[in-house]
């Protein structure tokens, strides 16, 4: 009977004293993230005389020219296959639309292998290291029946629902945005008698869609040739995003200080063919199609803590909502449950892995023959994390068919991670300026998940920063690469703004020179 009770005893004290160890695992994790109420990576705008009032008249005019700007299908298809009467066009809508840039005493503009722009704009002082706007003039492809507004139309549409005004049009987004919004503030800049201290570049690259080689590679070799080095580089990411990071209530601008690899695989299948009226049992189509199902059934392994995402937790955990706080102030303790949840949608999960996206399939020529070979094309957008040898050994594990021949088309590593941080000066300007229009928004380091122009420009500089000044929600950005890409026009005034503001604090906000070269170390400064 004494045996008994002393059994219980020890059941009963073993049981506190865990009860007691969760508590107090607990309580540290509250505490911790109630101290980071007071963590703060906010940064304060230079304020130091700078009139960033753009004029209601100026502004007022910009959506239609913005809407111009998405009339002109300036589409890329493949490598090399791009619309240059298109893209000459666009030249020639640039330069009627921004007279006072193109004829500006202090701005050289320079055609680049006949269609790219590179646009330097001199200042006074030479000992002040410059920077670079990027973006591009090209857009994907469209499926035009599937527009509700035709695609090339640059429709100016209020959307009852919504409240606003929106401006249609392959490029609204992904970047035409970019090229219009840069334009437009410079145009003002020069028209409002603006003559910079410091040196600048404006690039338009013109086959971004389809790897830069033909653009922005050659805007990198010149600059290359003149010996420039960048302070930092600001090209196109991820907007500012609203209500898609669960645990948010604030809109986060998740500023890319990295973007994801890039992996092309092609799934081929040979087989028997024949007529299809006496069908092989093992047929070609059918085995590609078990492929490139069980891709999609067993993804890639999750990074998620492995790479350099997750100090975005950090930055974010101060301004989360609760209980998130607790989660983003303690991923130690409940990095599973966040993984989880960001598994769950699309564009978190795509935080967390490399993604397998299948994106072209081809077999068969007509419906009675069946087919002797077929194949697919996945496309991979890799995790820093992870190795491109890993991803492809993930394939060829999960395919597990010796009958599939799983082979790289095309790859390229992720990208170095930037500096990142308030002693960092590029990081700081789009911080900061950031935090002037919009003090709710939450300024944070993360990883792009797509692909950009950056890569020709990583010799440089060390400080890439991949960003776009526009809140988008999550069916707006459900819209890029695909149908009905829209803009509202309040967008477009914000982002004109914000680029202003941007080049005037760069003139006045400039770091010291020997603050970050390329070839420092990346992270958080
Ligand atoms: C917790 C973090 C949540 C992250 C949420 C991610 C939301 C993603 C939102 C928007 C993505 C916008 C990406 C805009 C840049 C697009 C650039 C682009 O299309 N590039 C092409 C280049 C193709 C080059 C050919 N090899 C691409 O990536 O396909
Ligand atoms: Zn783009
Ligand atoms: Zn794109």
């Amino acid at each position: 009977m004494a045996s008994v009770r002393r059994v219980c005893q020890v059941i009963c004290i073993v049981f506190t004293l865990i009860l007691l160890a969760i508590g107090g695992i607990l309580l540290a994790a509250t505490i911790r993230a109630l101290m980071l109420e007071d963590t703060d990576y906010q940064y304060s705008a230079y304020e130091g005389g700078l009139i960033d009032d753009i004029p209601a008249s100026y502004l007022e005019t910009l959506p239609q020219i913005f809407a111009d700007a998405l009339k002109i299908p300036t589409v890329s298809k493949e490598p090399g296959d791009y619309d240059r009467e298109q893209l000459l066009k666009f030249h020639q809508f640039l330069r009627d639309n921004f007279p006072n840039v193109f004829n500006s005493s202090f701005i050289k503009v320079e055609v680049i292998n006949t269609y790219s722009l590179l646009f330097t704009i001199m200042g006074s002082d030479e000992n002040v290291q410059p920077y670079l706007l990027a973006s591009h003039m090209d857009v994907v492809p469209v499926d035009e029946n599937k527009w509700s507004n035709p695609p090339f139309s640059g429709r100016i549409m209020h959307d009852p629902d919504i409240g606003e005004l929106y401006i249609w049009g392959r490029g609204a987004i992904d970047d035409k945005s970019g090229v219009m919004g840069i334009m437009m503030a410079l145009e003002y800049l020069v028209i409002s008698g603006f003559q910079p201290k410091r040196k600048f570049y404006v690039a338009f690259g013109h086959d971004e869609e389809v790897n830069g080689y033909d653009g922005a590679y050659h805007i990198s070799k010149t600059l290359l040739a003149r010996n420039v080095t960048l302070d930092f580089l600001l090209d196109e990411g991820m907007p500012i995003l609203e209500g898609v990071i669960k645990g948010m209530d604030v809109p986060v601008a998740v500023i890319g200080v990295t973007e994801k690899g890039w992996m092309r695989v092609k799934v081929e299948v040979e087989g028997e063919g024949g007529h299809s009226s006496i069908p092989p049992k093992d047929q070609v189509v059918t085995r590609l199609s078990k492929a490139i199902y069980n891709l999609g059934r067993y993804p890639q392994p999750s990074m998620f803590g492995t790479g350099p995402e997750s100090d975005l937790f950090n930055y974010l955990a101060p301004k989360a909502s609760w209980p998130y706080k607790l989660v983003f102030a303690n991923l130690w303790l409940f990095r599973p449950l966040l993984e989880m949840v960001m598994s769950a949608s699309r564009e978190t999960n795509a935080f967390l892995r490399t993604t397998t996206a299948a994106t072209i399939v081809r077999a068969g020529v007509k419906e009675n023959v069946v087919p002797t070979s077929g194949y697919a094309i996945v496309n991979h957008r890799v995790h820093p994390a992870q190795s491109l040898e890993d991803v492809l050994q993930h394939d060829i594990d999960i395919i597990g068919d010796a009958k599939v021949k799983v082979s790289v088309d095309q790859q390229r590593a992720a990208h170095p991670v930037s500096p990142y941080g308030p002693k960092v000066p590029g990081w700081r300007l789009i911080a900061s300026t950031l935090q002037h229009f919009f003090p709710k928004v939450v300024a944070a380091p993360g990883m792009l998940v797509a692909n950009t122009d950056t890569i020709h420009y990583l010799n440089l500089t060390s400080c890439v920063y991949r960003f776009m000044p526009i809140f988008l929600d999550n069916t707006l950005i459900y819209t890029i690469h695909t149908h009905n890409e829209r803009l509202p026009v309040s967008a477009v005034i914000n982002e004109v703004r914000y680029y202003h503001r941007l080049i005037l604090s760069a003139d006045v906000d400039v770091p010291p020179i020997e603050d970050i070269r390329p070839g420092h170390r990346s992270g958080e400064l």
